[in-house]
């Protein structure tokens, strides 16, 4: 019996994660600065978005503003979505302060009371219907206070899943850090992604590593990625092979390649079936 999952349509995501991220999970992707971390939380909302699955964006980091224009930064115009109500962003950044803040609808007065941050989250949800929520991120809750770490993400993923919904919990590291976001949340999250830039020999590399993921075979080995005009680009069927001087990308074994489009093949199967008969059911009632 195929597990129900959320595809992401980030191009290379899916194939690396056998048909995309087991509905209802919590996935932390973590990495240093600059990696593309926010990038991929945007482009999985948006991918939702255009395939009618509502969307809620966490704000912690940057001015709803800010979080705006880095959407129409490649042309994911949000703006529709937002006046249907099936998209919302909730603004955990200005604290309500000036004049652009108080345009928003969802606001956290106060980003040091989690309790306040789930209770507006939730209404997000609750309004837009959302299937997808990215936290933009979740670290800032708890830079200061390690302590709280993993009560912050137990109480965000029990109101998450509980919701129905699937998550994108964006952890920030330290360039070089080997860890993912303290032990606590590594272990309390559903899964966990890894984007990294490295210098080898003058050069930056871009690459992504799927370390953990519940209920799922996932790929093993590193990929190269892409930032481009259209976001995030993951070259699934490659491996990135690194070592401290040298850097080096070489074809997966076709066993693995066929192996990851025939669970893409399945995934779309069993989403088609869920489709039609949500359908059905949905028509049934009108009727009756
Ligand atoms: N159109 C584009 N083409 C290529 N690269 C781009 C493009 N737009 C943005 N980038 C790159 O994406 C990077 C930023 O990605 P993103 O904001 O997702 O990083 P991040 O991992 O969230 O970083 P931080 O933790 O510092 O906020 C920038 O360094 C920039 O070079």
């Amino acid at each position: 019996m195929p597990i129900p999952r959320v595809r992401t349509y980030v191009p290379g995501l899916d194939e690396i994660l056998y048909g995309g991220i087991p509905e209802r999970s919590v996935v932390l992707i973590s990495g240093g600065p600059g990696t593309g971390k926010s990038i991929l939380g945007k482009q999985f909302l948006y991918n939702g978005l255009v395939r009618d699955e509502p969307g809620v964006f966490v704000a912690l980091e940057e001015h709803p503003v800010a979080v705006r224009r880095s959407f129409r930064h490649f042309n994911w115009d949000i703006t529709k979505f937002e006046k249907e109500g099936k998209f919302a962003i909730v603004d955990a950044f200005t604290a309500g302060i000036g004049s652009a803040s108080q345009r928003e609808k969802y606001v956290v007065k106060d980003v040091d009371n989690v309790h306040e941050l789930v209770d507006v989250l939730r209404q997000a949800i609750k309004d837009t219907g959302a299937k997808r929520v990215t936290i933009d991120s979740v670290s800032t809750l708890y830079l200061t206070k390690p302590s709280i770490a993993r009560s912050t993400v137990m109480l965000l993923k029990r109101v998450i899943a509980g919701l129905g919904t699937t998550a994108l919990f964006i952890s920030q590291v330290s360039v070089g850090e080997r860890g993912f976001g303290g032990p606590g949340v590594e272990h309390a999250v559903d899964g966990i992604i890894r984007v990294d830039l490295d210098e080898i020999d003058g050069k930056l590399y871009r690459s992504i590593i799927v370390w953990k993921m519940r209920d799922t075979k996932i790929s093993m080995v590193r990929h190269p990625m892409d930032i481009t005009d259209e976001g995030v680009v993951i070259y699934w069927d490659k491996y990135l092979k690194l070592t401290a001087t040298s850097a080096s990308i070489q074809p997966l074994p076709k066993e693995e390649v066929d192996e990851m489009r025939k669970a893409i093949e399945e995934t779309e199967k069993a989403t088609k079936e869920v489709k039609a008969i949500t359908r059905e059911t949905e028509e049934e009632e009108e009727e009756g």
